[in-house]
């Protein structure tokens, strides 16, 4: 019974060489290690955490190991937030204004722009920033205002409410900055570099509706995103030809209306027609139980089976809502509109039908475990619900959903406190060697260059085994 048990762990049916068997012994003396500290770090919230787990020997380990695949990204909480106040607010021509509620907006123009309601007058940064006797200070401002990151997030954020309202408002701050179209480029080559720094191979991004500018006040077509994607995509590549590349998920936010979700829709199809090595299908996105549920956009989502038309869905599902109601019944809708993946899952248990069709169908949960400790609030990941699903040996992969607003690069993180909060002494070498496939087995890629990154990442790992097991 014990061993049958075992066995159903995420991991727990994958035979391990013996070089595997030999870096599994010292990763779970290291791991004993580290539940033994007290408090147990992932217990607490992940910002009171992060400076500790940046120092643990596992950690480090799993930064050092292939992981495969992001499959859940937003495209506009991508790279660090250093990044973008050490680069992009360092260009020229970049103005900011301050909120009252004490947010920021950019804009790049030649021009002074207009004035922008609810905003002080604009300032060019540079001009801002020779007045200042403390620059530092104020790019370290600059720096919290793109974050969630607080040394007290308990009192930062009481409730599900607070923690959003704060969330959505950053997409807000950033947009002006990640949209002007040279900032824009090097943004997608930085995030891909953060993730290669990170050993992750391949990307899955969630992109919005929102449409690159330049100085003039030029607003692009989405169809030049899509093409900056590709391009930038190819030049990461032609620098690092271990890396596989990028795809685009096209979302919308849900809480717009359903003839709003119908026409992007129609987008999304004529650009997977169009754009079919970049496009990987559709998405809604938002807070889950303040958006319209699936059920409310099924005249939208029926559109490509009545046009006879290919659209594959990666829905969110199941995130934020435990309560029964009919956005509750988003994982089981999600499931019926033939979802590819269930973005986070977390309500999934509560549904023992939808389970067993995700795992019986192969569909499965994008687990990104610091975006639910601070959305979700869920503080100690012992109690997360993943563990059942992971005794389960459920379908998972692994990702980071916000780097920026969660103040984190890679997926390290997120392995990190699936690895040792969730899993606790149950995951081994097997769990992290699985997850780390699965990502590549459950992307949207074709299965030609399915089974290249898979020989890719088996190369790689045999050279993570071999340089770690020695002692
Ligand atoms: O974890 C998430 N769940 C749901 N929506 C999200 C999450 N992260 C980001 N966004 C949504 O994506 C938009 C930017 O593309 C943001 O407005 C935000 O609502």
């Amino acid at each position: 019974m014990l061993i049958q048990e075992l066995s159903q762990q995420v991991g727990g049916r994958v035979e391990l060489t013996p070089a595997e068997q030999l870096l599994e012994s010292l990763l779970h003396q290291m791991k004993v290690k580290e539940m033994a500290i007290s408090p147990f770090p992932p217990a607490k919230h992940f910002f009171k955490v992060r400076h500790v787990i940046r120092k643990s020997p596992v950690f480090k380990l799993l930064q050092k190991m292939p992981k495969g695949a992001a499959l859940h990204i937003h495209s506009s909480a991508l790279v660090s937030a250093d990044w973008l106040v050490l680069n992009a607010t360092y260009r020229p021509n970049c103005y900011i204004c301050f909120m009252r509620e004490g947010s920021v907006r950019f804009l790049f123009s030649i021009h002074m722009p207009f004035p922008r309601w609810g905003c002080s007058f604009w300032s060019r940064l540079d001009t801002l920033r020779a007045g200042l006797s403390d620059v530092t200070a104020f790019d370290n401002s600059l720096m919290q205002n793109f974050t969630l990151f607080t040394d007290d997030p308990e009192t930062a954020y009481p409730t599900q409410d607070a923690a959003w309202k704060r969330f959505e408002e950053i997409f807000v701050a950033l947009s002006g900055l990640v949209t002007y179209g040279p900032v824009f480029k090097d943004y997608i080559y930085q995030g891909l570099k953060e993730l290669y720094d990170d050993n992750i191979m391949y990307l899955e991004l969630r992109v919005g509706q929102s449409r690159a500018y330049e100085l003039d006040g030029t607003v692009h077509e989405k169809a030049w995103s899509l093409e900056v994607y590709r391009n930038i995509t190819e030049q990461f590549r032609e620098n690092h030809p271990d890396f596989i590349g990028s795809r685009v998920i096209y979302s919308i936010h849900r809480s717009l209306s359903v003839s709003t979700v119908k026409q992007a829709i129609k987008e999304a199809i004529e650009m997977q027609r169009q754009y079919p090595d970049i496009l990987a299908g559709f998405d809604l996105v938002g807070r889950e139980d303040t958006g319209g549920s699936i059920w409310y956009f099924r005249e939208a989502l029926s559109l490509p089976s009545e046009l006879k038309k290919n659209l594959t869905f990666f829905f969110h599902a199941g995130e934020t809502d435990l309560d029964g109601t009919e956005v509750d019944r988003n994982v089981v809708d999600a499931l019926l509109f033939n979802t590819s993946r269930i973005g986070h899952g977390f309500a999934l248990v509560r549904h023992p039908l939808a389970k067993e069709l995700s795992r019986t169908r192969g569909v499965p949960v994008e687990l990104c475990p610091i975006s639910n400790q601070v959305l979700n609030l869920v503080t100690d990941l012992r109690n997360h619900p993943a563990g059942v699903l992971m005794s389960d040996g459920h379908p998972i992969v692994v990702s980071s959903d916000d780097p920026t607003l969660f103040n984190t690069t890679g997926l390290s993180y997120d392995f990190y406190e699936v690895f040792v909060g969730i899993g606790g002494l149950s995951a081994n070498l097997g769990t992290l060697k699985e997850l780390a496939m699965n990502s590549i087995r459950y992307s949207s890629l074709s299965s030609q260059l399915k089974e290249k990154a898979m020989m890719l990442w088996q190369e790689k790992w045999n050279k993570f085994i071999a340089e770690n097991s020695k002692s």
